[in-house]
């Protein structure tokens, strides 16, 4: 057997983060991490603490001040918006608080919005694919319902579609049930977790309660922009 470890989904190495033009601000001090392909991940840490400015950075939707960051074995940091886009939309999916899914269209239309993002074309594989996944979150008979029509934890499940339609390594999800009471966010997070363990999707999930994050197999706790070990 050879020694060799896979290649994580995320390497960060030095990474830092500031704001501020004349009065500079770090928020995140040197951040070392290593996310395993496949892995379900928590984060965690006080408000304030830099999680949404580091899932802001994971997500290729802000640049760090310093270090690098590998997605998937690739560096991005020398990347230009462009590549960092189609990187986005190849290997990452995206889980909100709030689902922003379009109210007035359907569940299926909304899971296909990322074709838009990607100006991709509309294929019946795709259209057969949004259908399957969002019978996978227990919406088949809502496929063809307006998102308005749909409860908040039907909503989070469209949105997880969504996430998963380019079939990413990696889904980024920003306190996914933060909206949703207690019984329909495990629901959610359970769902999560089945997905993570069945298409080796790897999940990392920005959550306040201890609860949830005791049930993925990691939990990254950032305390004052340091991850704290
Ligand atoms: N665009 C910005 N410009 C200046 N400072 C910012 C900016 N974004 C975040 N900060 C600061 O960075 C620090 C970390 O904020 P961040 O939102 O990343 O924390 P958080 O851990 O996600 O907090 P919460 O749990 O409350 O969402 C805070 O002090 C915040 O004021």
């Amino acid at each position: 057997m050879s020694g060799a470890s896979p290649t994580p989904v995320l390497r960060l190495r030095g990474v830092r983060k500031s704001y501020g033009d004349t009065v500079v601000t770090e928020v995140l001090h040197g951040i070392d991490l290593d996310i395993a392909a496949g892995a379900m991940t928590a984060l965690v840490g006080p408000s304030g603490s830099g999680k949404s400015t580091l899932l802001n950075l994971l997500g290729l939707l802000d640049r760090p001040t310093a270090g690098s960051i590998q997605l998937q074995g690739r560096e991005t940091t020398d990347l230009d918006d462009a590549a960092l886009t189609e990187l986005r939309g190849r290997s990452l999916g995206f889980v909100f608080q709030f689902h922003h899914l379009l109210p007035a269209f359907t569940a299926r239309e909304n899971v296909l919005l990322p074709l838009h993002a990607r100006r991709g074309r509309l294929d019946r594989a795709l259209w057969d694919r949004a259908g399957a996944l969002l019978g996978r979150m227990g919406l088949r008979g809502e496929i063809d319902r307006l998102a308005s029509q749909l409860s908040g934890g039907q909503q989070q499940r469209v949105a997880i579609a969504r996430a998963l339609l380019h079939d990413p390594g990696l889904v980024l999800a920003d306190e996914p049930t933060g909206n949703l009471d207690t019984v329909t966010g495990r629901e959610v997070f359970d769902l999560m977790r089945d997905l993570n363990r069945e298409r080796g999707t790897a999940f990392l999930v920005v959550t306040h309660d201890p609860g949830l994050a005791a049930l993925c197999e990691r939990t990254i706790e950032l305390v004052d922009g340091r991850v704290h070990l």
